[in-house]
C-alpha cells in the first residue's frame, strides 16, 4: 500500500476539503477520521497558511493527520449576531494594511486595521498606494506617522514603480504575507507589482462541496519569487475582534499621556490634572483622534461582554450534557 507521509502547506480550502501543497505537488485532502472527532471546535480545523502532515495516496489525494502549531493566526467574527471567530488564515509574518491616495486615504480605518493587525501576532506594514494620483504625499504620511506610531509605511505607485522596490527588500525571503485594505486600493495590482508578472496561478479550480453542489474558487496562497502570499475573499471582512490588549500600542501617544495623568484611574473626562485633556485643549492632541480611541475600546469592552456571554452559554450548555 502507498503509505507515504509528507509535510505541506494548505493553499486552497473549501469547507472541510483542502489543497495542501508539498513542494511542487498538490494533493487534494480530506482530514482523517480520527482528527475529526478529536477536533472540538472549527480552530481544530486546518485554515488557508497552515501546515499539515498529510498521508499521501495515489492520483493526487491526501489525507490530512495532524496540524501543526500556527505562528499568527487572523481572523474575523462570523457573521450574524454571534460573538463566533472564525479564522481566515494562518502564519501570516507581515499584514501589509493598503491604502489609497484621495478618496480611500482614512485615518480612522487605519486606525482599525492596524489595531486587528497586531491582533494577529503578524508584524504589520502599511502601503500607501497610487501616490501618483496625488502631488504629494507628505502630509499623507505624516498623518500616518502620527496616528499609527511605530509601524513602518511604504508609499508606492504601481503606475510610475515608485517605492516598490524598497517594499520588495522590506520582506524577508520565505516570509508569508497578506494584504488588507478596501475594495479598488490596488491589493490584486501591487500583488502583480510584487510578482514582476501576471500570476498564471491564479487560474479557477472548482471544487466539490460535501453535499455535492459545484463552486468556483481560486487559489489563496500562493507563491511569488521567495515570498508566500495569501488572498482569500474573508481577507475582506478582517477587522476587529480579539481583546483590545494592542489598543496600546496603536494608541501609544493617547497612552503616554494617561500616564501623566494625576490620578491613576483618570477617566479623563473631568478629574483635575487630566494630561489628556489638557492636550486637546492645547490641540496636540487631535480631538478625532481620541474620539476613535474612545470609541474603539467602547467597542472592544461590548465585544468582550458579549464573548464572556457567549462562554457562559457554551458552559451551561456542556453541563447539561
Ligand atoms: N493610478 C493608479 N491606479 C492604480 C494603482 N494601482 C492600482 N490602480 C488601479 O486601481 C484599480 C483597482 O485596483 P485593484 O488592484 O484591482 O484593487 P484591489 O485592491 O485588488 O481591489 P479588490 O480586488 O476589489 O479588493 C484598478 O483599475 C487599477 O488599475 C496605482 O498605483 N495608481
Ligand atoms: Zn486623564
Amino acid at each position: 500500500m502507498f503509505q507515504q507521509t509528507e509535510t505541506g502547506r494548505v493553499t486552497a480550502q473549501f469547507q472541510h476539503l483542502y489543497t495542501v501543497s508539498v513542494g511542487e505537488n498538490a494533493y487534494m485532502c480530506g482530514v482523517s477520521g480520527k482528527f475529526r472527532h478529536e477536533a472540538t471546535s472549527e480552530r481544530d480545523y486546518p485554515v488557508i497558511g497552515d501546515y499539515v502532515t498529510i498521508q499521501v495516496r495515489e492520483h493526487g489525494q491526501g489525507t490530512i493527520h495532524h496540524l501543526l502549531e500556527r505562528r499568527t493566526v487572523l481572523s474575523r467574527a462570523a457573521a450574524g449576531n454571534e460573538t463566533r471567530e472564525q479564522l481566515i488564515c494562518a502564519n501570516v509574518d507581515y499584514v501589509l494594511i493598503t491604502m489609497a491616495c484621495g478618496h480611500d486615504f482614512n485615518i480612522r480605518r487605519l486606525e482599525r486595521y492596524t489595531l486587528a493587525a497586531w491582533d494577529t501576532g503578524a508584524i504589520p506594514i502599511i502601503v500607501l498606494t497610487k501616490t501618483d494620483q496625488v502631488d504629494s504625499v507628505d502630509t499623507l504620511l505624516e498623518d500616518i506617522q502620527l496616528n499609527a506610531p511605530g509601524i513602518d509605511v511604504f508609499a508606492v505607485s504601481a503606475v510610475t514603480g515608485e517605492g516598490m522596490a524598497e517594499l520588495r527588500h522590506a520582506l524577508p525571503s520565505e516570509s508569508t504575507i497578506a494584504f488588507v485594505g478596501s475594495s479598488g486600493v490596488g491589493k490584486s495590482t501591487l500583488t502583480n507589482a510584487l510578482a514582476h508578472e501576471t500570476l498564471a496561478v491564479r487560474q479557477a479550480v472548482r471544487a466539490q462541496d460535501e453535499r455535492g453542489k459545484h463552486t468556483t474558487t481560486h487559489r489563496e496562497l500562493f507563491r511569488i519569487d521567495d515570498l508566500y502570499v495569501i488572498d482569500t475573499p474573508g481577507m475582506r471582512e478582517f477587522g476587529l475582534w480579539e481583546g483590545s490588549e494592542h489598543l496600546d500600542e496603536t494608541f501609544r501617544d493617547i497612552e503616554a499621556l494617561a500616564e501623566t495623568c494625576r490620578f491613576r484611574d483618570c477617566s479623563h473626562k473631568k478629574e483635575p490634572g487630566c494630561a489628556v485633556q489638557e492636550a486637546l485643549t492645547s490641540g496636540t492632541l487631535d480631538a478625532k483622534r481620541y474620539a476613535s480611541y474612545v470609541k474603539l475600546e467602547r467597542e472592544l469592552l461590548y465585544m468582550e461582554k458579549k464573548q464572556a456571554e457567549h462562554a457562559r452559554v457554551l458552559e451551561k450548555k456542556k453541563r447539561r450534557i
